[in-house]
C-alpha cells in the first residue's frame, strides 16, 4: 500500500545569507534559488508535520512548497520550530537557528576561548559576528569587532558590550589593532577572508586559534586561492580550522537551547534587518552583500 507523506507549507519568513552568493554559481538559469525559510503547514497527510505547525525548511526562494519531509536539494530535512515561547518565529532562522549555531559551535569548539583572552571578529555587526562577540564576553574575553561603519561599531560597543570596534573602511586596521590589542590576539573568528584577515593574522599571539567561518570578501571569485597567511601561521604557531555548521547536526538542539537560555537571561541580544515582501528578496540580498544590514537579514512574506 502506498501512503502519502506529503504536506504543503506556506513561507512566512525567508532567510537571506551570504553563502547564497558563493553557491549560486552552481545553479543554472531556471533553477530555484537556494535558501531556508520558516513556513506554516497549511495542508498535510503526514502526522509528523501537522497543519498549523511551523517548520524550518531548505526549500529555496519560494512561497509554497510540497514536501514529503525528506532532505531537499539545498540541505537538511525540514525541522519543526522548537518551542521558543513568545519570541518571534523569525529567530528560528537567526539567533535560534543556523546562524546562532554557527556562532555557538564555530566559536566555542574551534577557538576554545579562555578567560582574559583577546578575540577579534570580522563582519562583527552581522548575524554571526554580533552573536560570537557576545558569547566571547560571556566567556570573559576582551572583544574587538571589525565592521564597515561607525554606526554598527557603536551598536557593538554601546549595546552589546564589545570592548572596541574598528571601522575597516575608514581606520587603518593594522594601526588600530596595535592600539586596541597591544597584548596581541588569541582568537580570530574570520567571517570575511581577504586583506582584512591577512592584517588581523599579523597580530596573533603564539598558539592563537582561528575559526574560518566565512569568506564574504571572496564569494565572487571562482577559484579558492591560498593567500599570504603562511608566514603568520608559521611564526606564531597558529591553528586555523574551517567548518560547516552542519558538522554539529547531532548537537543542533544543544546550541538552540543554550542560545535561548542566554536570551532569557538577558546575556544575548539580537537584531534583525527585516524587508517586507517576497518580491523584495533580491534587493534584501544585494543590500546585505553591500553591508546594509545590522544583525540577521530576514524577508517577511
Ligand atoms: N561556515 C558555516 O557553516 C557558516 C558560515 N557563514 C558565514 O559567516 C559569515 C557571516 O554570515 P552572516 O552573519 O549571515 O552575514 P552578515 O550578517 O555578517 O552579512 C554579511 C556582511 O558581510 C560584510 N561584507 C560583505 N562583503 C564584504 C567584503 N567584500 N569585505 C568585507 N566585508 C564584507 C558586510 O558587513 P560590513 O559592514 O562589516 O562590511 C555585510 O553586512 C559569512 O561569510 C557567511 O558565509 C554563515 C553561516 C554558516
Ligand atoms: C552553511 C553556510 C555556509 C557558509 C559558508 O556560509
Amino acid at each position: 500500500m502506498c501512503i502519502s507523506t506529503e504536506f504543503l507549507a506556506e513561507a512566512v519568513y525567508l532567510s537571506v545569507d551570504p553563502y547564497m552568493r558563493a553557491y549560486s554559481s552552481k545553479l543554472k538559469p531556471g533553477d530555484t534559488f537556494l535558501g531556508s525559510q520558516v513556513a506554516k503547514i497549511i495542508e498535510s497527510k503526514n502526522p509528523k508535520f501537522p497543519v498549523g505547525q511551523h517548520i524550518v525548511g531548505y526549500f529555496g526562494w519560494r512561497t509554497h512548497t510540497i514536501s514529503d519531509g525528506g532532505t531537499t536539494t539545498f540541505g537538511n530535512a525540514p525541522m519543526i520550530v522548537p518551542n521558543i515561547g513568545t519570541l518571534p518565529l523569525s529567530l528560528a532562522l537567526g539567533v535560534l537557528g543556523m546562524t546562532g549555531n554557527t556562532a555557538y559551535f564555530g566559536f566555542l569548539e574551534i577557538c576554545t576561548p579562555r578567560v582574559g583572552e583577546t578575540v577579534v571578529i570580522s563582519t562583527a555587526a552581522g548575524a554571526v559576528g554580533s552573536h560570537v562577540g557576545q558569547i566571547a564576553k560571556i566567556k570573559g574575553c576582551k572583544v574587538i569587532g571589525v565592521t564597515g561603519s561607525d554606526e554598527k561599531g557603536k551598536w557593538l560597543v554601546n549595546e552589546l558590550g564589545f570592548d572596541h570596534f574598528i571601522n575597516y573602511k575608514t581606520d587603518d586596521l593594522d594601526k588600530a589593532l596595535s592600539e586596541c590589542a597591544p597584548e596581541g590576539v588569541d582568537c580570530y573568528f574570520d567571517n570575511v577572508g581577504g586583506d582584512i584577515s591577512s592584517i588581523i593574522m599579523r597580530h596573533m599571539n603564539n598558539f592563537g586559534r582561528i575559526s574560518v567561518c566565512g569568506a564574504a570578501s571572496t564569494y565572487n571569485e571562482k577559484e579558492a586561492k591560498a593567500s599570504t597567511i603562511q608566514r603568520s601561521m608559521i611564526s606564531f604557531n597558529l591553528k586555523m580550522e574551517g567548518f560547516l555548521v552542519q558538522r554539529w547536526n547531532d548537537r543542533w538542539n544543544e546550541g538552540i537551547q543554550q542560545n535561548l537560555k542566554w536570551i532569557k537571561q538577558g546575556k544575548l541580544k539580537y537584531r534583525e534587518t527585516v524587508t517586507e515582501g517576497f518580491e523584495n528578496m533580491f534587493e534584501a540580498f544585494t543590500d546585505m552583500l553591500q553591508g546594509g544590514n545590522v544583525g540577521k537579514v530576514i524577508v517577511k512574506v
